[in-house]
């Protein structure tokens, strides 16, 4: 694995910033030491410190260490008040935001001399199963977006997207481990109801998560096709599924939708 150069340094430990944060260290491409966080909740920040990361009370004093890459970890509604008070620390400096529904354009805009990338990753990067994708702001160079995609790419999967596109991928993947995670809940707590122990019915729906994931990437089989193969004819699968797949696609899309609805709104906040 490269080992990454730059030192980077997230402004914001709360979910996202500190999975990425962890992620880095998980992976073993960034030396510890080489990793900032800041955070103005002292909790958030223990469980970086324990792995070695350089943690800090404030944007401020983490910036007068001068790192190479900045990641704005922060919710969109305070990104700008937050960014203002740093602005002259993060000039000329490679700023990725991770802010959902941020533009690149009013990033640039807030940042004035930033050089400016634009990622949407997801929660998972902290297990290195994260998935991301990512934009290049008109500052950023060809050398930016490599190590961009070194750190994110180091997480999971990553991807360059185009800006138009990055919306669209925050509500599919980035919201995607809560729909997930909620498929998890839903399922355990269909089995608890049939008489399953609790825990021993979650720990085999993730397993089979889990297993289904690994086939399917594996293999790149379709998913269609995946579901033919449990689906016995006249089976129970058929009878499951006939009742799941209409309530599951409908309620996906209108998920969908709302999270985009909601992204809209955010970037006018
Ligand atoms: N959670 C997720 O799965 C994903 C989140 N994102 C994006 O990541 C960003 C962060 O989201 P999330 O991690 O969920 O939010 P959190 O609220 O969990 O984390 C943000 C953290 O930053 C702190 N903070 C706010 N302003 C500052 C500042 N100026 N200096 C230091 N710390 C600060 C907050 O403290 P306090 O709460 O006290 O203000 C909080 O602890 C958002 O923009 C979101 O759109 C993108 C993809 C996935
Ligand atoms: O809920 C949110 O707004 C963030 C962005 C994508 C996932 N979590």
């Amino acid at each position: 694995m490269r080992m990454l150069e730059a030192t980077v340094a997230v402004i914001g430990a709360g979910s996202m910033g500190g999975a990425i944060a962890a992620g880095l260290v998980n992976s073993g491409c960034a030396d510890p030491s080489r990793v900032m966080a800041c955070d103005h909740n002292d909790d958030k920040l223990a469980a970086l410190s324990a792995k070695g990361v350089r943690t800090f009370p404030d944007a401020g004093e983490m910036l007068a260490c001068d790192p190479d890459v900045v990641v704005l970890a922060i919710k969109p509604q305070v990104l700008r008040q937050s960014v203002e008070v740093v602005r002259a620390k993060l000039a000329g400096k490679l700023v990725v935001s991770i802010a959902a529904g941020v533009s690149i354009a009013t990033l640039e805009e807030m940042l004035s001399d930033s050089r400016v990338v634009r990622v949407m990753p997801n929660l998972p990067v902290q297990a290195l199963s994260g998935a991301s994708a990512l934009c290049r702001g008109n500052l950023a160079s060809d050398a930016d977006m490599d190590v961009a995609l070194q750190i994110f790419g180091a997480l999971g999967s990553a991807k360059v997207m185009r800006e138009d596109q990055l919306d669209a991928e925050g509500a599919v993947v980035g919201c995607g481990p809560a729909y997930v995670a909620l498929m998890v809940d839903a399922l355990t707590r269909s089995g608890v109801e049939k008489g399953l122990p609790a825990q021993a019915c979650r720990e085999m729906v993730l397993s089979t998560m889990r297993g289904v994931c690994d086939q399917l990437l594996e293999s790149g089989e379709h998913p269609r096709a995946y579901m033919e193969k449990v689906t016995s004819p006249g089976g129970t699968t058929a009878a499951g599924l006939r009742e799941l797949e209409p309530a599951l696609i409908g309620g996906v899309q209108g998920a969908i939708d709302a999270a985009l609805r909601r992204t809209v709104e955010l970037a006018g906040e």
